[in-house]
């Protein structure tokens, strides 16, 4: 018989001619209106699926980047069609999350519809997890289904809020994610690498301190590196560096030390001062960034310390790219170490698993995404699990 998930899931949720409010996470990389990466569009389908053809009415909630208020810039609306095209059926958008316009569009629905609502960021309300906003979206559904892990690290509304409100249930992506992490690193070999990189800085530096004390080598890239290198005293120029956490990066240091955990830097970068594909650019020591450049990359000699230390490790864990490797050629040094990861992969010498909006289209960009072990759709979510935080998105989900 096969053992009762400790969570409750799809399979105990009864969704026909209801209304199920199914929270996803939409936040996919795009790059002039157009998807760069589908893999968070793909890894819902199968949620959004069953509950269609089991007859429910499909009422899907996403947030879309980080808007202060209503943005018409970060609106979900061209992210219908891109559902729609990969689903092969018709998803309506309303351009209203709560109140009278979503209760008609949601009034309309047929068994087996499936309709997005506007960015449930668009009000502030959802972030704060305001119990009228709650009650505002629960007045939409019959039953809730959470299918965002990869925004599982939040207590927003629409991830936390709302499963109190309504009998509330783990979708198929959800499900797979807790199940696929847990058997990948639940007693991991070591020594562990983690790699923490990307632009997120201010909601990634601190629980870094408390990842130094789960892994052997923390290897930091990307802007998170460019914040210890100020910690340092350096001269980070026009990098992206969050100069308000240097006192924080020093005590994540501090941290390692006494955990006995190896904190790599890099310690060269490409530099340019245009934020742009093919900027003109150098490679330069960290210590040699003039004011008016931007750490844009890691450099290669910083890259070669990196592929010796990840040689060294028997598991991998990466979140966030090493450079703004939308932007060739500041891909370099993400593509270079990705591929060094698949490689050990293949040759069984190294369990890999990544995660991130933007680390699986970098992964993807690099040709290598399928040679990894595990590739989650989460980020931030995925570092948190890692650190050993209880996700209150998956906690409220808990039988
Ligand atoms: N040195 C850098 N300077 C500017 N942006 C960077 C740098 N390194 C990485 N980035 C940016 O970080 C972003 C990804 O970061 P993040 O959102 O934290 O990753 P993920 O979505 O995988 O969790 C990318 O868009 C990339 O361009
Ligand atoms: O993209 C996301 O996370 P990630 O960048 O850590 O992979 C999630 O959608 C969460 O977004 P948030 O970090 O704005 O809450």
């Amino acid at each position: 018989m096969k053992e009762e998930s400790a969570f409750r899931t799809l399979d105990d949720a009864d969704v026909a001619n209801k209304r199920v409010l199914v929270r996803v996470d939409l936040n996919v990389p795009v790059d002039n209106g157009k998807v760069t990466d589908d893999t968070r569009i793909q890894a819902v389908l199968p949620t959004i699926r069953e509950i269609a053809d089991k007859g429910g009415k499909v009422i899907l909630l996403a947030h879309f980047g980080r808007p202060k208020g209503e943005d018409p810039t970060l609106s979900l609306a061209p992210i219908a069609g891109e559902v729609a095209s990969r689903l092969g059926k018709p998803v309506g958008f309303c351009p209203a999350t709560i109140g009278t316009v979503a209760q008609a569009a949601v009034a309309a629905l047929q068994p087996g519809d499936v309709l997005l609502l506007e960015n449930t960021r668009f009000d502030k309300r959802e972030e704060a997890n305001d119990p009228e906003f709650v009650a505002a979206l629960a007045t939409l559904g019959d039953v809730y289904v959470n299918d965002a892990f990869a925004t599982a690290h939040r207590a927003h509304a629409s991830t936390e809020g709302l499963a109190h409100a309504l009998p509330a249930y783990a979708g198929r992506c959800m499900q797979e994610e807790i199940e696929a992490l847990a058997k990948a690193l639940e007693a991991p070999e070591r020594p562990v690498l983690a790699v923490v990189g990307g632009a997120k800085v201010s909601s990634k530096l601190e629980l870094l301190g408390n990842l130094v004390a789960r892994v052997d080598i923390l290897v930091i890239g990307g802007g998170m590196a460019n914040t210890f290198l100020a910690a340092q005293g350096k001269d980070v120029g026009k990098s992206l560096c969050e100069h308000d956490l240097t006192s924080t990066a020093l005590d994540i240091i501090e941290k390692a030390k006494v955990a006995g955990c190896d904190v790599v830097l890099p310690v060269d970068a490409l530099a340019a001062t245009e934020f742009k594909a093919h900027a003109p650019c150098r490679v330069a020591a960290v210590d040699d960034i003039k004011a008016d450049e931007m750490m844009l990359d890691a450099g290669p000699a910083s890259v070669e310390s990196i592929i010796a230390k990840l040689k060294t490790a028997k598991t991998v864990v990466w979140n966030g790219p090493f450079g703004a490797f939308e932007l060739p050629p500041f891909d370099t040094a993400t593509v270079a170490v990705a591929k060094a990861a698949a490689d050990l992969t293949d040759a069984g010498k190294l369990l890999s698993v990544a995660g991130g909006g933007d680390t699986v289209a970098a992964l993807n960009h690099a040709g290598v995404a399928a040679r990894f072990s595990y590739v989650s759709t989460a980020g931030g979510a995925f570092l948190e699990w890692l650190e050993g935080k209880a996700l209150p998105g998956v906690e409220a989900l808990r039988r």
